[in-house]
């Protein structure tokens, strides 16, 4: 995500969203903003709401209290205006027809993309390049009925991204995809936010995420009980060094050092961006530390979330 998207108004928000079911409250003052290009990903233990979440943002379900918006239209209120920008996989696999081919069913999703206020002419190219990006030119003019469960996974996301969606929201999209299938959505859904597009994923594969979403939001019993920016917590290093408090001191005199801590014998500083970390190791060395390993500190998700969902 670019500094420009940091300030681009948000392609999709969620204020002080509740949902309940008579008398069961499943999300409570959920708030949360989604930018261009950002990945959001949503994760949470079983029954914490994110399926909940997602059919509220793409329209399936009405909030109890709350307001969501697309593009600054309102979900529920516009709802044709707002999703004409909307690509989504809220049931995984999708559901498709399964005695038509894979491009016959993508034809019915460009048809219905098409009607409607803002509807977007998809083109014949358009569904074989999806279909191409999604890895299922072989198996395009096969019965769905044919397909497996991730190749019906993926026609689910080549779906989803056939009207060129500004946002696109997919719930668990890597279940039941092999390791290679894993890899093409994150390569594909990095490609769609890299050229602007907001994603909003629901996932529970931490480490997997972990790798290339922006942003993480974690739901736990209903609430948003924490947001987690990894490209902050990525920018750290640690230093191995004789004398760590001296270290700290050395690098919080340096402007880019956003925070020192001493964790003896190391220090960890989040220096911003691997480039600064030669600036790191000059300061260091003017205050006469001695630095014996230098190395990017990894934020590990998975023991961060198992920390505040027991906790929450
Ligand atoms: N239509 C419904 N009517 C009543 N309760 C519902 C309905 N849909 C969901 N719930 C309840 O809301 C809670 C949250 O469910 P949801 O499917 O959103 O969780 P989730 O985080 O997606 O779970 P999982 O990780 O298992 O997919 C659950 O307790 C569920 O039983």
């Amino acid at each position: 995500m670019t500094t420009s998207a940091t300030s681009a108004p948000p392609s999709i928000e969620v204020r002080e969203l509740t949902k309940r079911y008579g008398p069961h409250t499943v999300l409570e003052g959920v708030n949360l903003t989604v930018r261009p290009g950002e990945v959001y990903a949503l994760t949470g233990p079983n029954g914490s709401g994110k399926t909940t979440l997602i059919r509220t943002m793409t329209g399936l379900a009405f909030p109890t209290a709350g307001t969501i918006t697309l593009l600054n239209r309102n979900v529920h209120t516009e709802g044709n205006r707002a999703r004409a920008y909307l690509g989504a996989v809220v049931e995984a696999p999708a559901k498709f027809y399964p005695q038509f081919t894979g491009t016959q069913n993508l034809q019915i999703q460009a048809n219905l993309a098409g009607m409607g206020p803002g509807g977007v002419k998809v083109t014949r190219d358009r569904i074989r390049d999806v279909l191409a990006q999604l890895e299922l030119t072989r198996m395009a003019d096969r019965k769905v009925a044919e397909f497996s469960l991730g190749q019906r996974q993926r026609l689910g996301v080549a779906s989803a991204m056939l009207a060129d969606p500004k946002v696109l929201i997919l719930d668990e999209p890597t279940s039941g995809l092999d390791p290679v299938g894993i890899e093409l959505i994150h390569r594909i859904v990095t490609g769609l936010a890299t050229s602007g597009c907001a994603v909003i994923l629901s996932t529970h594969h931490l480490r997997e995420i972990a790798t290339y979403a922006h942003t993480v939001g974690i739901l736990s019993g209903g609430r948003l009980v924490d947001t987690v920016d990894l490209r902050a917590r990525q920018a750290a290093y640690r230093f191995r060094v004789d004398d760590p408090n001296r270290a700290v001191t050395a690098l919080q005199g340096l402007p880019f050092v956003q925070k020192a801590v001493a964790r003896a014998p190391m220090v960890i500083a989040s220096l911003g961006a691997e480039a600064r970390v030669p600036e790191a190791l000059s300061a260091l060395q003017a205050a006469g530390v001695k630095v014996f390993e230098a190395a990017p500190d990894h934020f590990d998700l998975y023991e961060y979330y198992r920390d505040r969902v027991e906790n929450a």
